[in-house]
């Protein structure tokens, strides 16, 4: 949804796009993108060995739910139609300059997370709200956003689907801060990208399976890797 990226006068709303069975998505706009995609994040099995119990393909569609693993997490994040692209937003603390300046967006931006909604106040008497799949404050923690925004895509992945994760929003939001901190100084700050990997290394068997990485940065016309 184009209209995650929250967070007025200078705040960090940024949108998390998450989707699995390897469709691609775009959207219009001039924000600069963060993408983590699982695509080429693939698993092959190089046997067919038998001490796993679950289906690694990735031709996988989205009609073998028989074979997927019996995960009760799984079924638990995907409470919504599956394979459908999924979005949350994450609203950042102000910052130190913000702070100071006593920017004013906390009264532009009303996170409602029981209703997993976001309003926008244009003035004292109109308001648009959008809805979103999460809403996550800026009291969410990385653990707190990399359980419902991407773990039900990592099982994905690890049942043979394709998954992608995708921030996006305007610089400063947090875009990297949710996706690629290492945590090195603080695990708990650990980002998506790395929590990802812990739990796809953890499932993996590294005799069988092999597993290849890539980030990808969008920005306007040119791309990173
Ligand atoms: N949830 C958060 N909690 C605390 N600090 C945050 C959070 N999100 C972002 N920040 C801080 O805000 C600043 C900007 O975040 P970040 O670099 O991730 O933005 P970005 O969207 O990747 O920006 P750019 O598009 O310019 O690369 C950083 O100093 C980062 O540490």
């Amino acid at each position: 949804m184009a209209t995650s990226s929250g967070g007025g006068s200078g705040s960090g709303g940024g949108g998390t796009y998450s989707y699995r069975n390897g469709a691609t998505h775009s959207h219009k706009s001039s924000s600069k993108l963060d993408t983590h995609t699982h695509k080429p994040l693939s698993l092959n099995s190089s046997s067919n060995s038998s001490s796993k119990n679950h289906v690694k393909s990735k031709s996988l569609g989205p009609s073998s739910t028989t074979q997927r693993r019996n995960s009760t997490t799984s079924k638990d994040h995907h409470p919504s139609v599956p394979g459908r692209v999924r979005v949350a937003v994450r609203l950042r603390p102000r910052n130190a300059e913000e702070s100071v300046a006593d920017a004013d967006f906390a009264d532009c931006v009303e996170l409602q997370p029981e209703l997993k909604r976001l309003k926008l106040r244009k003035n004292n008497w109109d308001a648009d709200t959008y809805a979103f799949d999460e809403v996550l404050t800026e009291f969410a923690s990385q653990k707190r956003v990399y359980e419902v925004v991407a773990r039900p895509v990592v099982e994905s992945v690890l049942d043979g689907y394709n998954g992608t994760i995708m921030a996006y929003g305007q610089t400063g939001t947090g875009k990297t801060y949710t996706l690629g901190r290492l945590g090195e100084e603080d695990t708990a700050a650990r980002g998506i990208m790395v929590r990802s990997m812990e739990d796809i290394l953890a499932d993996v068997s590294l005799e069988t399976d092999s597993v290849s990485v890539s980030y990808l940065q969008v920005n306007r016309f040119s791309t990173s890797i």
